[in-house]
C-alpha cells in the first residue's frame, strides 16, 4: 500500500448529520467500507470524543456505543477515534481503548500542538497508534506548521496531519505545507492530509499532497463531512488506481458502498453552494455550516455575511458562540 486511506464519514459526515448516527447506521457504514478495503474507519461525535453538548450539538447515540459497534462490526478495518483535547478528556481515551478502538487522533488548532502532548503520550502508554491533526492550516506558513508538527512528533505522535479545516488549501499550498512536515519530521512520523472540498479541490490537493511524501489521506464516501464535505474517497480511489498509486481500496466496491449505503444515511448530499464555497473563499472552519445556518434562521440575519464576518474575525473551532454574536451584530442586537 502507498497510501494509506481513512474514511472519516462516521466522524466528519457526523457535523452533516448534526451528530444523529445510530447504531444501525455505523454497522451498515462500516460493514461496507471494511468490505471495500478501507484501511481505518473513524467513528466518533463531529466534534470528537466528548463533542456532545449545548456548544456543539447532542448526539443521538452515546458516541462509545457507536465506538463499539464499528469495532464488532469491522473484520479487517481498524477503528480511529478523534479527540480535541479540552473538549474530550484523557479518560475519554482509556474509554474508546477498552471499547476496541486502535488509533487515537488528536486534533489542535494549528498552533495549539503543545496542549496535545499528554494526550500523545498517554495513548503512546495505552499500545494506541496516534495521529496528530493541525486544524485550520491554511492559517499558517509552512514552517510554522512544521515547528508544530516536530512539538506532536515529539510528544509520540506517529503521523501528523495538515488538516484543511476550511478547505481554503489551493494545490501548492498543500504542497509546501506537506513538503515542509515531511523534511521537519524525516523518520520521525509520517505526513497526511485531510481536505475538504469547499472549493472543489479535494482530490486534487490529495494528489498533490500524496506526491509531496503524505503517506495517509482521509476523505469520506460520498463526501460526507462538513462544509462542502471532505475528499469523495471513492473519486481518490479511481485517481489512485489511474495514476498507479496503491491504495489497497477497491475501486467498484467503493462506489457502491457510496452510492448504496453511505448516501441514503445522509440529510442531504453534501454541496458545493454559495455558503461551502464562501467557507473556502474566506478561510472559515467548515464545522461553522450548520451552525450558521441556525443563527441566519434564528435572528432573520444572511448566512454568507455570518461566514464572511466569521473569515475576518479568524475563527477558529470551539468559538461557535462567536457566530451567535455575529448574528447579533448582524440584526443591530
Ligand atoms: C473536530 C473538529 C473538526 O471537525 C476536525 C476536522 O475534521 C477539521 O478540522 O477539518
Ligand atoms: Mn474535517
Amino acid at each position: 500500500m502507498d497510501v494509506r486511506v481513512t474514511d472519516t464519514s462516521l466522524r466528519d459526515g457526523s457535523h452533516a448529520k448534526r451528530h444523529q448516527f445510530t447504531v444501525d447506521d455505523v454497522r451498515n457504514i462500516v460493514g461496507a467500507l471494511d468490505d471495500a478495503g478501507v484501511p481505518v474507519i473513524e467513528v466518533t461525535h463531529g466534534d470528537g470524543l466528548g463533542g456532545s453538548s449545548f456548544t456543539y450539538g447532542f448526539s443521538h447515540t452515546p458516541e462509545q456505543e457507536l465506538i463499539k459497534t464499528a469495532v464488532a462490526t469491522a473484520s479487517r478495518a481498524r477503528i480511529a477515534f478523534l479527540m480535541l483535547p479540552g473538549v474530550g478528556v484523557k479518560d475519554d481515551i482509556l474509554v474508546s481503548a477498552d471499547n476496541g478502538a486502535q488509533i487515537c487522533r488528536i486534533a489542535t488548532h494549528c498552533t495549539e500542538a503543545d496542549i496535545s502532548v499528554q494526550h500523545f503520550g498517554l495513548a503512546r502508554e495505552r499500545g494506541l497508534e496516534t495521529v496528530g491533526f493541525l486544524m485550520m492550516a491554511h492559517s499558517q506558513p509552512p514552517e510554522k506548521l512544521a515547528q508544530q508538527a516536530r512539538i506532536m512528533a515529539d510528544a509520540g505522535c506517529q503521523c501528523v496531519y495538515v488538516v484543511d479545516s476550511a478547505g481554503a488549501l489551493i494545490m501548492d499550498q498543500v504542497g509546501d505545507r506537506v513538503s515542509a512536515l515531511v523534511a521537519e519530521l524525516g523518520e520521525d512520523a509520517q505526513v497526511g492530509f485531510h481536505g475538504h472540498e469547499n472549493l472543489g479541490l479535494g482530490v486534487a490537493n490529495s494528489i498533490i499532497a500524496v506526491r509531496a511524501g503524505a503517506r495517509q489521506i482521509d476523505g469520506s464516501a460520498r463526501r460526507f463531512g462538513a462544509g462542502a464535505g471532505n475528499t469523495p474517497v471513492e473519486a481518490f480511489v479511481g485517481v489512485c488506481d489511474k495514476l498507479g498509486i496503491d491504495t489497497g481500496i477497491d475501486f467498484f466496491k467503493m462506489l457502491d458502498a457510496a452510492e448504496d449505503v453511505v448516501a441514503p444515511v445522509m440529510d442531504q448530499e453534501c454541496q458545493l453552494d454559495r455558503m461551502a464555497l464562501l467557507m473556502g473563499y474566506a478561510g472559515v472552519y467548515s464545522s461553522f455550516l450548520r451552525h450558521a445556518y441556525r443563527q441566519a434562521e434564528r435572528y432573520g440575519v444572511s448566512g454568507p455575511e455570518i461566514l464572511v464576518r466569521a473569515g475576518q474575525r479568524r475563527l477558529v473551532g470551539g468559538q461557535e458562540d462567536q457566530l451567535i454574536d455575529i448574528a447579533l451584530e448582524l440584526r443591530g442586537r
